[in-house]
């Protein structure tokens, strides 16, 4: 028998099932899972939400759970293909919203939520934007995970990459999830985002054998050591308008190949983040929008 629940009463049955859409122009559902340690909904049931013809449309579905270890929260993410990542960018400013709204706070306020990448620390500012700490990168070539050998001390740095007959030079980073960020290919030293097909390309990259946990994959142009401009092809949800951890990643590999400072505004086709590699802590901290824009229901 097949259990036919429209999303509202969803969530209605979860009282606070709510969408949060377009963060950053990244969208992601949230959805209020505060009274049960387990996920709500499948990762099938992610993937029908997420899709953008017969669901809502999304790019993921985020859970805010109960807290671990005396954090406030715990927040899990599905990816549109119900692949489930360690962390997402983006959704935590969605996360931090998304809370506040549901416990009518007000101004600013600051969250401990656990993550697949550790803990992460969001918190909403006076002018609305969310500043989140998004803790160390990690550099180790086999803790991002690739396969690709190391060439600087443990990680990879402007190594090159065969994709499909074409060298690229790529560093890889992970911000709890895995990334190959590229400025280059052999032939061409600088990068036109614009031009590139990011749909012939993005999958090649992602299911590359040099990465066995697959990997999010940036394309970055160099504005000026203090302006990265990035399209993404993001592991488990394909072109996105934005990538939170993927913004990240690209300054730490630009601050590693001595393209660009530690503080960059990175623009992505769905709108600006401002990223800082802080020297003192190794922390890398984010700055960005978190606005809901729209709501919808679907029988699940
Ligand atoms: N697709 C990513 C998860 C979402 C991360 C990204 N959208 C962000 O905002 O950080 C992955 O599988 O690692």
């Amino acid at each position: 028998m097949v259990m036919e629940y429209n999303v509202k009463e969803v969530a209605s049955e979860f009282p606070n099932a709510n969408d949060f859409s377009k963060i950053s122009k990244r969208t992601a559902r949230t959805v209020d899972n505060r009274d049960s340690v387990e996920p709500k909904i499948t990762p099938d049931q992610a993937v029908k939400l997420c899709d953008r013809n017969f669901g809502i449309g999304a790019d993921g579905v985020i859970f805010a759970l109960p807290g671990i270890n005396g954090t406030d929260y715990t927040m899990r993410i599905f990816n549109s293909d119900g692949s489930e990542p360690e962390m997402c960018g983006n959704g935590v400013r969605c996360f931090a919203r998304f809370i506040a709204e549901l416990e009518n706070l007000q101004g600013k306020q600051s969250f401990t939520v656990h993550t697949g990448a550790g803990l992460i620390v969001p918190e909403i500012q006076e002018d609305g934007k969310v500043r989140v700490d998004m803790g160390e990168p990690i550099l180790k070539a086999s803790d991002v995970p690739t396969k690709l050998p190391a060439n600087k001390d443990q990680s990879v740095v402007r190594s090159k990459l065969d994709v499909d007959g074409i060298t690229w030079n790529v560093t890889c980073v992970s911000m709890g999830n895995p990334h190959c960020v590229t400025f280059a290919t052999e032939a061409s030293q600088d990068l036109q985002v614009d031009e590139l097909n990011l749909a012939e390309i993005g999958p090649k990259f992602e299911h590359h054998v040099m990465f066995p946990a697959r990997t999010n994959t940036e394309f970055v142009q160099v504005l000026s050591p203090k302006h990265l401009k990035m399209r993404v092809w993001e592991r488990g949800a394909g072109a996105t308008l934005a990538c939170g951890t993927g913004a990240c990643a690209t300054v730490v590999a630009a601050v590693l190949e001595g393209r660009a400072g530690r503080s960059c505004t990175v623009d992505l086709p769905g709108g600006p983040l401002d990223i800082e590699w802080r020297e003192e802590d190794n922390h890398i901290y984010m700055t960005g929008p978190a606005e809901v824009v729209f709501y919808g229901s679907i029988p699940l």
